[in-house]
């Protein structure tokens, strides 16, 4: 097939891991003879340089007209400047919503051969393999707000939900979860906030049609704890947009690192006629902490891609190739820093990439 792959690399890590997935994508090409283009375009702090705007109006054409787009990470120090006129991260939400992308399906998993790099114990991570879908496009990033300013005296985030928001979003969770093990968690915080009651009684209308499900409704603060403490018992969690990307950094911790946990976001996948158009990212932000060393786990990114080959393009075969290829590889105890436990060969960021390709193509 031919396909055209945005590819906004983004800042910090963003280019050293997004380039170890375009050459996984590229050896998908090789391997199963298709054409992708990919298309770099600029978003985030490096748009904001040499463009003056975070989201440049081509880089928003060009995903608007892609088959899929693959993100790396925005970002960092140089751009946190509290009176910028603009900020990297808000080029990533002004994508996300101008794409409709409301969903972002977080997959955790623990790997075998990663249980030895988390801290928790094996008995509490052994079976985790759940989906974190997270709401997108709405909530405290998207409500009314204001900001202080340099003397202000007060700033404020509003958490808004409607209706059709949370009904979309649990609508999918709840479809996700009946091709798995019937199990969906919905997170709120209903004994506090209005925005969450909302929540947790559409929810509780959408999921009145699957009797099938077992459902819990679970608040975030417990969920935070159960996370760790009982991450094998669910398969299927659905959350709004702050609580969702709180929950899953945590939730990387259960796979060994941010650096192991894909995503992909994506709009109306339900009723959609086609393949859809999606964003794939690995979770994790730019890591200005480690940036330019090439030790970045480019294994999220490199994951994000097999989702992308799964969801936007429909090629199954290849995605199942590139998380075999993965899989193989931490198998043989080759582990970037973040993973790396005793017995263990450490490499770097492009070495893991090459080892990945080699394992495709073998
Ligand atoms: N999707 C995105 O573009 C995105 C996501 C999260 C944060 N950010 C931005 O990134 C910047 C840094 O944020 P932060 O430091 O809070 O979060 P971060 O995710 O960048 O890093 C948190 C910690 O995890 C480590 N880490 C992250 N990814 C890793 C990888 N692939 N391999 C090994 N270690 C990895 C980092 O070294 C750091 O110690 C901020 O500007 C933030 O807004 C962007
Ligand atoms: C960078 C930031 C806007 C972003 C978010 O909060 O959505 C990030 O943390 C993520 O998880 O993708
Ligand atoms: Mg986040």
């Amino acid at each position: 097939m031919n396909a055209r792959i945005v590819v906004l690399a983004g800042d910090g890590i963003g280019p050293e891991v997004t380039q170890e997935a375009q050459k996984v994508l590229g050896a998908v090409a090789e391997k199963f003879d298709h054409h992708f283009e990919f298309d770099h375009q600029l978003m985030g702090g490096r748009a904001i340089d040499e463009l003056g705007t975070s989201l440049p109006d081509a880089t928003l054409e060009a995903c608007r007209t892609a088959d899929a787009i693959l993100l790396g990470a925005v970002g960092g120090p140089k751009w946190d400047n509290p009176h910028a006129p603009d900020r990297p991260e808000r080029g990533l939400l002004a994508l996300r919503k101008a794409l409709n992308l409301f969903a972002n399906v977080r997959p955790v998993k623990v790997t075998p051969q990663l249980i030895g790099a988390s801290t928790l114990k094996e008995e509490v991570l052994q079976g985790v393999d759940m989906v974190v879908i997270r709401e997108l496009t709405g909530d405290a990033y998207f409500g009314p707000r204001k900001e202080a300013g340099e003397e202000g005296y007060e700033a404020y985030d509003t958490m808004l939900y409607t209706r059709p928001e949370i009904e979309r979003v649990v609508r999918l969770a709840a479809e996700t979860a009946m091709g798995r093990r019937k199990k969906l968690a919905s997170v709120d915080k209903a004994n506090v906030l209005a925005s969450s009651r909302l929540w947790r009684r559409v929810a509780t209308q959408v999921l009145a049609d699957y009797p099938e499900l077992e459902v819990e409704h679970v608040l975030v603060d417990a969920m935070a704890m159960h996370l760790i403490r009982r991450p094998a018992s669910f398969d299927v969690i659905v959350a709004g947009n702050l609580f969702g990307d709180i929950l899953t950094d945590e939730a990387s911790m259960l796979a060994g690192s941010m650096g192991m946990l894909p995503s992909a976001s994506l709009g109306d996948i339900l009723n959609a006629q086609e393949l859809p158009l999606g964003l794939y990212e690995p979770i994790h932000g730019s890591a200005p902490d480690i940036a330019g060393k090439n030790i970045a786990n480019p294994l999220a990114t490199i994951l994000s891609a097999a989702m992308l080959l799964r969801h936007s393009l429909g090629l199954t075969a290849e995605a199942d190739a590139v998380e075999a290829a993965v899989e193989a590889v931490l198998q043989e105890g080759v582990r970037t820093p973040d993973i790396a436990h005793t017995g263990t060969e450490v490499v770097g960021t492009q070495v893991m990439g090459d080892l990945v390709v080699e394992k495709l193509l073998a």
